[in-house]
Order: structure tokens, then C-alpha cells, then sequence
């Protein structure tokens, strides 16, 4: 964080009118503030006239609804940012001296960039992702970069509240009569505001107080892969989302056409997250987690672990392959086929050179069958030119290459033919070759006979219903084996853009012919006609953008759909199989990998960087650390230190930036009495905050009728990535018991809670546990609801 040590205040009047001495400074931020706001009322209403304007015409030429098209998306995208802006527009300022600045200089920073049209354009507000405004977030005493004094406004309905100052050198802060106080309160103190308020069921940004390691991440400059690998409530999450914000802002151009994708591990996660971008003016970003990526399919099945773990690693890929090939059957007797009053017979070797033709394209199966079928009419085709076309005096076959064109034509609109190369090579879809598999244990049986039967009896599964979040991957890949024979579409579409660039030409010569006439003969050439400014090809394809949905709509829907930036999140969770699906995502490789080792809970999950991230992009990759927590008090962090020293010794606990005052501590009651104490518990938890109860799914659903507005019963699985002001873990054992990362899965849910926790168990407390503070049961269940915690 910046060191700021020397620090000085401006409050309010008091209820009598007193004016502390900086009141007069929190007037003058007061009038700048109005002025910016005023500035912001005068675009949004200039946006909102041209946007009326735009809506209002019809008609024209292509080239016009075009403009307004992009005109429309270019209002309403401004409107959105001026409406994210409103709250907290501006809430800094830097003063520079005369060194660094050509003159001594102030800089005001916030949430969007606002130039001065009546001063040359001079900045008034700098968009906090303007490199000037970088200071803001790096400057300390030991380095202040030229920066004399940073201020920390703010603001509620537009009023200035508050300003606090940080003097960066000694001489400015004797100067404004400041003494040293204890140590870099200044800046620390909008920090832990933030920190100690109570939380809502959603993140909120966090631009006002982005710590130096924080911002280093969020503005990297490296285009490969970057990881930033930290321990629970250190920023991982948040550093992601501001990167992404930053990216938008530094590469609009390249990344508004291909998009920015978020990878979050569900959809609870997802929702936490989802006001991020958008209050930051941001909403051309597809977030997804890797269950819903494949399109068209939601995961709505859960798997057991060992399902999990196998449909995870990249020995599933064989296994697939097996299953395809499985489809492109030979017969087991010679097939018989009737074709106007002939018989016509494919008998398994026959169908085997065909299979063979077709495999060595080497083509996916789906476009493959083409081949095979061109091989089976030839086959076909061939046996009836030897009944109709053979010379009966020994001319050998009388029939001509156009004849047999004809009749291999003839016998491939035959429906009997079609069905019988149907059953041999069909045509095939990823979500029913999976469910065919999965659900089959014939099929398993073939496709996955190097594994034992236990494995695939966990693959096993009864019904064809649904898919879970671990098939996506596998989806994914069949689509890619099977491929899609787009024979068809492709020549439509070509038709389709002919048209286009021919009405786009049309257009063209319209907008030519409408110029006047003596140009037509004498043309100027300073003046640029349409079709210099744009060839009938370029206006086809913008008329063509601009039918289409926003870019995050269209990569949605897109399979292949590659994008500019990838972000992954709590990325530690992703299998092997989930990473194939990812990076076929983002050919160039240009992302942002978020996560902590330590927290892995999924079977399929990684332990290690280097190992999921070789095979793509071999040494290219850069690992930065954040080291700072700030969600997990110092209290809570003790003890979750014991856990994460059984999962890696080696391991670095992040260091909390504060403490709650209230020691975690634990509570022992009899088995039929869990709800009963979980419920006098909860009812004691603070308000206003959110309350958590965390626990393995069976105490999840034993609990469930707990849940309420502001508690949630949640799996470990379910509360990765969120926070809660209060948490109540119930029989940690439990957790630890379920399978190989239980000690992960008990590390996560210590570590969930900004201000509180409580352990509640019937079974023996868990070894590493024992530093919680005991509470006797009786005392706890014996008090009044709203005296259950102790003091
Ligand atoms: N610079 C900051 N200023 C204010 N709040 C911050 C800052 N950095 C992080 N936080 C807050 O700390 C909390 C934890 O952040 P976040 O969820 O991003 O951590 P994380 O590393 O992703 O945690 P986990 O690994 O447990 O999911 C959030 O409430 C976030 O807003």
C-alpha cells in the first residue's frame, strides 16, 4: 500500500456549524467536484440528444443505417459509463511539484477521463487507468515519483464527505503545519473503511484503494501467460476483474472485436462478481464458468469425485477417441440393398475399404463422411454398371464416365442407400455420442476397456439426462473429433455474401450517382467519393456487424469463437481437459491465470503451475504473488495457518492487513443439537452483514432450512471465492474426511470470513483446529438469541 506518513484530515461542520481549519479545503474540493459533475451532466445530455437523434431517423442507404448502428451502440455505450461514473466520480487528487510536472500541478483522478472543451482540452478528471494517474497508486515516501501531497476525496449524492491527505515528502508536510504520526494512517485509513465495512451479496471495486503489488498486476504489460498465484483474500479475484477493466481501456480497438472471457468456478461466483465491470463502466466481457462454456448446454448434473477426477485427465481423450471410431461400424453380414428391381450387396470388406478411405483423410468424423460415403456410392455404383451397362456380346462395359456419374448420383438420393450408410458412418453429435456413452455400458466397455471396472462403473450413469460441468470439456472435444460437416452452410453462406456485396455495390453506385452531374465529367480530385472511401466488400462487412449482437453476445453463442484476453479465476480447480477447452479459446495465449495451489479442492484440480501451463506455452509464462490479505483477519488467519501448514509447510501465509479484536472459537454439542445451536448462532450475528454456514453437502441439506435474506448454507465448493462478515463451520471433521483434498476444502471455508468465526461440531474437534477458543454449549444455548456470541 502507499506509505503515506504524514497525514492530515478535513471532516465536515459539526452539529453546531463548527468549521474544523480544512473545512475550507473540503469546500474548495466541494465546488471542483460540482463542476465535474456538472461536465458529466452536460455529456450525458449531449449523448442522450444524439442518441434520440440517431433513433429517430429511418430510412437511407445502407451505408447510413450502418453509421447509425454504430452510432446507437457508441451513445448507449457512453451513457452506460456516465451512469457507472455518478457514484464517487472523482476520489483523488495528486499534487505534483515543480521538478517533475513542467509547473507545479494537480491531478485530479476518477472514475472516467473529463477533458475541458474551453481550455484546450486540458484534463479535469483522468481516468484512473490513464497512465498519468498511476502515481495515485505507486507513489510512496521512498519513491514519490513527484508527487508532494496524494488527497483521498469522498463523496456521497455528489457531496464531498471527507478528505484525507498523505504527505509524500517532509517538506510539503511541515509546510501544511503536519506532524509524523504513527505510521501511514492516511491512505491505510480509506483502506480499512473499506475492509471493516460490512459486505453485501456483492463484490464491489476497489479503484479507490488499489495497493501498489495490486496495481503492478493489473497494468502488466506482458502479453503471454500471466499467473498471479496468492493465498485466500489477498485480491486475486479482485486484481483479475481491474485487469480486465485496464485492458479494456488500453486495448478498446483490438479488444472490442474479439472480447474479454472470465472464467469463474459457478455460477454463485459469477453473480458475486457479475456488478464489477459494469460499475466500472465496463459490460462488453463474457463471464462463464467452464460448465456452461460449451454452448447450447448447461452443466446440470454433479459427479462424484472419482467421475470427476477421471473425465478430468487426458486419458479421457483415448476414451473419446474409442467412442467415435466405435460409431463407424462394420457390418457383421453382408448388407442387401434393392435399388430399382436390382440387388446390390456391401459386405464387410467391402465397408472396411471405405472406413479405410474416410479414417486416412484424416478428417474429423463428421466431415469424413463424405469420403466414406463417395466410397460406398462407388462401390454401389460399380456393381450396377456391371449388372446394366455390360456388353451381352463381350464389349466389355458399355457405360461412359457421365453415366456412371448419373448413377452414382441416382443411388444417393436413394433413402434406403442413405440409411444403410447412416447405420455405418452416421452423422453425429458431441451431446449424443456422449450421453450414448455414458449411459451405455456396452459402449463403455469398448471405449474405455483400459480402464478397471470400478472406473467405469463410476462413468456409468443411468439416464441420459443433463450433463455436468466435467462433460463440457469432454463435449468440447468431440465437437472437435466429429467436427461439423458444414458442406452444406458454407455454400449458402457464400451465396448469401454474394448477395450482400452485391447490394452493398448497389448502394455504392446509388451514392455515386446521386453526386452532382458536372462531377461526372470533370472529377475533383480532392473529392473523396464513396468509393473511395469505402469498397462494396468493407461496407458488406459493417452492415453485416451491425446486424449481429455484441461481440460478448457472439462469442457466447460461438463455439470457436477465439478471444483477445482470457481471464481464468480460482484457476487452480480447472482439470486437464478443462484447460485444452480454455486454451482453444485464446490461440495467442494472451491471459490472465489467477489462483492459490493451496485451495485446489476439485479431484480433477492442479498442484501446480509449471505442470498445467507447460504444454502450452512451455517456459513463457510469468508468475507474480500477492502477499497481503486483506479479507481474513490476523485472528482467523492464525489458525488457518495450521491447516495450510499440513497441506504445504512450505507454504507462505499471506499476512492480514488488520485485526477483528474477536478470537475465532469453537462449540461442542450433541449430535441431534447441531441445527438447534447453528440457529441460536446465526440469530446472533451482527447486523447489518452476511452470515455463512459452511459444511459437506449432507450438512449442507440437514441445515438447509437455515438459510434466510442475509445466511447462506453453503459446500465448500459453492462459498469458493465469496466472503462473509460472519462464518459458522460446522463439523470441520466432516471436511476433512470427504476425500484426498479435505484439508484444501477446510483451509478455504476458515478462510471465508471478513469479521467472524465459529466452529460448530459433535465429533471430535480436528488436531489442527485445537488454537480455536472452546465455548462451553450449555452457557451459549442457555443465553438469549442476541447475546449467543461471546464477547
Ligand atoms: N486494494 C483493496 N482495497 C479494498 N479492498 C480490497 C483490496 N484488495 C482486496 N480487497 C478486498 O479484499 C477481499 C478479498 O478479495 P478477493 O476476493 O479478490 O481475494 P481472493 O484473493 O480472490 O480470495 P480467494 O482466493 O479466497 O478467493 C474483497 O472484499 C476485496 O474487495
Amino acid at each position: 500500500m502507499p506509505n503515506g506518513n504524514y497525514t492530515s484530515r478535513a471532516r465536515l461542520p459539526n452539529l453546531r456549524g463548527e468549521l474544523l481549519p480544512e473545512s475550507t479545503e473540503l469546500e474548495l474540493e466541494q465546488s471542483y467536484v460540482a463542476i465535474l459533475y456538472a461536465q458529466l451532466d452536460a455529456m450525458r445530455a449531449y449523448a442522450r440528444t444524439r442518441l434520440r437523434e440517431v433513433l429517430l431517423e429511418t430510412g437511407g442507404t445502407p451505408q447510413a443505417r450502418s453509421e447509425r448502428e454504430s452510432f446507437n451502440q457508441m451513445y448507449t455505450e457512453d451513457l452506460t459509463r456516465y451512469d457507472a461514473a455518478e457514484h464517487g466520480l472523482c476520489f483523488g487528487r495528486l499534487d505534483l511539484d515543480a521538478d517533475t510536472a513542467e509547473h507545479a500541478e494537480r491531478r485530479y483522478i476518477g472514475r472516467l477521463g473529463i477533458l475541458d472543451e474551453k481550455n484546450d482540452y486540458e484534463p479535469l478528471l483522468l481516468d484512473w487507468r490513464a497512465p498519468l494517474a498511476r502515481p495515485f497508486y505507486l507513489a510512496t515516501t521512498a519513491a514519490p515519483d513527484g508527487v508532494t501531497r496524494r488527497r483521498h476525496i469522498r463523496s456521497r449524492n455528489r457531496q464531498v464527505t471527507a478528505i484525507t491527505d498523505e504527505y509524500l515528502d517532509l517538506a510539503a508536510a511541515e509546510a501544511a503545519g503536519v506532524e509524523r504520526p504513527d505510521g501511514g494512517v492516511g491512505a491505510e485509513g480509506a483502506l480499512l473503511a473499506a475492509l471493516n465495512a460490512a459486505r453485501t451479496e456483492h463484490m464491489n471495486d476497489i479503484i479507490e484503494t488499489i495497493q501498489q503489488e495490486q496495481d503492478t498486476i493489473i497494468r502488466s504489460e506482458h502479453r503471454g501467460v500471466l499467473v498471479v498465484q496468492g493465498g485466500p483474500g489477498t485480491g486475486k479475484t479482485a486484481v483479475a476483474l481491474h485487469r480486465a477493466a485496464y485492458l479494456l481501456y488500453t486495448y478498446r480497438r483490438q479488444l472490442a472485436k474479439s472480447g474479454v472471457l472470465i472464467i469463474g468456478p459457478n455460477a454463485t461466483f459469477l453473480d458475486y462478481i457479475g456488478q464489477v465491470l459494469p460499475s466500472l463502466g465496463e459490460t462488453g466481457v463474457l463471464l462463464s464458468t467452464i460448465g456452461d462454456l460449451y454452448p447450447g448446454v448447461r452443466a446440470t448434473r454433479t459427479d462424484g469425485p472419482r467421475a470427476a477426477e477421471l473425465k478430468g485427465a487426458l486419458s479421457i481423450l483415448e476414451v473419446l477417441k474409442r467412442a467415435v471410431r466405435d460409431r463407424q461400424e462394420l457390418p457383421d453380414a453382408p448388407i442387401q440393398l434393392d435399388f430399382e428391381g436390382h440387388r446390390l450387396t456391401l459386405d464387410r470388406k467391402a465397408v472396411s475399404r471405405a472406413r479405410g478411405r474416410a479414417r486416412s483423410s484424416r478428417r474429423p468424423h463428421n466431415q469424413a463422411r463424405p469420403i466414406f460415403t463417395t466410397a460406398v456410392l462407388d462401390e454401389l455404383a460399380g456393381q450396377l454398371a456391371g449388372a446394366i451397362g455390360t456388353d451381352p456380346m463381350g464389349g466389355g462395359n458399355l457405360l461412359s464416365a457421365a453415366d456412371l456419374t448419373e448413377i452414382r448420383d441416382e443411388l444417393r438420393g436413394d433413402t434406403g442407400i442413405a440409411r444403410a450408410i447412416g447405420s455405418l458412418w452416421p452423422e453425429l453429435r458431441p451431446e449424443h455420442v456422449l450421453a450414448d456413452l455414458l449411459s451405455s455400458p456396452d459402449r463403455l466397455a469398448v471405449a474405455a476397456a483400459e480402464l478397471s471396472a470400478d472406473d467405469r462403473a463410476a462413468l456409468l450413469r443411468v439416464d441420459r439426462d443433463g450433463f455436468s460441468a466435467a462433460d463440457a470439456p469432454l463435449l468440447d472435444e468431440l465437437a472437435e473429433l466429429l467436427g461439423v460437416d458444414d458442406t452444406a452452410d458454407r455454400e449458402r453462406a457464400k451465396r448469401r455474401w454474394r448477395q450482400q456485396i452485391a447490394d452493398a455495390q448497389d448502394a455504392l453506385d446509388i451514392l455515386t450517382g446521386s453526386a452532382p452531374q458536372d462531377l461526372e465529367d470533370d472529377l475533383d480530385p480532392e473529392l473523396l467519393m464513396a468509393y473511395d472511401l469505402v469498397d462494396a466488400e468493407t461496407l458488406a462487412l459493417r452492415q453485416q456487424a451491425a446486424i449481429q449482437q455484441t461481440t460478448a453476445e457472439r462469442a457466447a453463442g460461438d463455439r470457436t469463437w477465439t478471444y483477445g484476453h482470457v481471464i481464468v479465476d480460482e484457476a487452480q480447480e480447472l482439470s486437464a481437459m478443462a484447460w485444452r477447452m480454455v486454451m482453444r479459446r485464446i490461440p495467442n495465449r494472451w491471459m490472465t491465470v489467477v489462483g492459490d495451489v493451496a485451495q485446489t479442492g476439485d479431484p480433477a484440480g492442479t498442484g501446480s503451475w509449471q505442470q498445467v501451463l507447460e504444454p502450452y506455452v512451455a517456459q513463457r509464462w510469468r508468475r507474480t504473488e500477492l502477499t497481503v490479505n486483506y479479507r481474513t483477519p490476523a485472528e482467523i488467519m492464525t489458525i488457518a495457518a495450521q491447516v495450510l501448514a499440513t497441506i504445504d509447510p512450505d507454504a507462505q501465509v499471506p499476512r492480514s492487513v488488520r485485526e477483528s479484536g474477536v478470537p475465532p472459537w469453537s462449540v461442542q454439542v450433541e449430535p441431534g443439537e447441531l441445527a438447534a445451536t447453528a440457529a441460536v448462532l446465526l440469530a446472533a450475528a451482527p447486523h447489518p452483514g452476511t452470515v455463512a454456514v459452511i459444511g459437506t453437502p449432507a450438512i449442507c441439506a440437514e441445515l438447509s432450512h437455515l438459510a434466510d435474506q442475509r445466511t447462506r448454507v453453503l459446500t465448500v465448493h459453492e462459498a469458493k471465492g465469496l466472503e462473509f462478515d460472519d462464518v459458522l463451520i460446522v463439523e470441520p471433521q466432516l471436511l476433512l474426511d470427504a476425500g484426498p483434498h479435505g484439508r484444501n476444502d477446510l483451509y478455504v471455508a476458515l478462510t471465508r470470513a471478513t469479521q467472524r468465526l465459529s466452529v460448530l461440531h459433535s465429533a471430535e474437534l480436528p488436531e489442527v483446529l485445537a488454537g480455536l477458543t472452546p465455548q462451553p454449549a450449555g452457557a451459549l444455548l442457555r443465553r438469549p438469541a442476541a447475546a449467543g456470541r461471546p464477547e
